[in-house]
């Protein structure tokens, strides 16, 4: 179907161009993270909402930033943000009171140099600002593509499986 793989074709072209060291510097912040706290707006936020449950599959502590239970911040914690754009002002309130906590800051985003940017201790860009599709369609396909593939690496890294992760999934929903 033409306009499924024109989606495809943009997704695949971004492959190459997401730098392995931001990767790889963004995995180990996870791994040595106390809980770890993840956040986003609109259809970015679905997406993080996704990554929180793989997350929390693999038996890392973690939570949404707004649910009702979600802890307190402490040092070493961490808070995962995507934002295509890295402007978006509720995100950054809550990056600078999570930095006054002693929180470590990662961002997914298309602008390493946004405002969010610039206030974290780990940036992974995903060049997708040039789209055919609509707004931020392409960073937020993209994005739950790149979490996915933090999972795949994550998996490895901590010994789990398809099986002990599907032991963590929620039996009540
Ligand atoms: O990813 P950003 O730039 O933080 O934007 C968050 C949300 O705001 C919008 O840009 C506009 O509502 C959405 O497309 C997006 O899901």
């Amino acid at each position: 179907m033409k306009n499924y793989s024109l989606v495809t074709g943009e997704l695949s072209s971004l492959a190459d161009r997401i730098d392995q060291a931001e990767f790889d510097k963004l995995i180990d912040f996870i791994t040595t993270a106390g809980h770890i706290f993840l956040a986003g707006a609109g259809r970015s936020g679905q997406m993080i909402n996704a990554f929180a449950n793989r997350l929390m599959h693999l038996g890392l502590d973690v939570s949404v930033v707004g649910e009702i239970s979600s802890p307190h911040s402490h040092p070493n914690d961490l808070m995962i943000v995507g934002s295509g754009s890295g402007e978006t002002l509720r995100l950054i309130n809550q990056v600078q009171i999570a930095k006054k906590n002693g929180v470590r800051i990662a961002l997914i985003t298309t602008a390493p140099n946004s405002t969010l940017a610039g206030l974290a201790d780990c940036v992974l860009t995903i060049p997708a600002a040039s789209s055919v599709q609509p707004m931020g369609s392409l960073f937020e396909q993209a994005s739950l593509l790149t979490y996915d593939s933090i999972v795949l690496t994550l998996m490895e890294n901590l010994n789990e499986t398809s099986l002990s992760m599907k032991q963590r999934h929620a039996d009540i929903e």
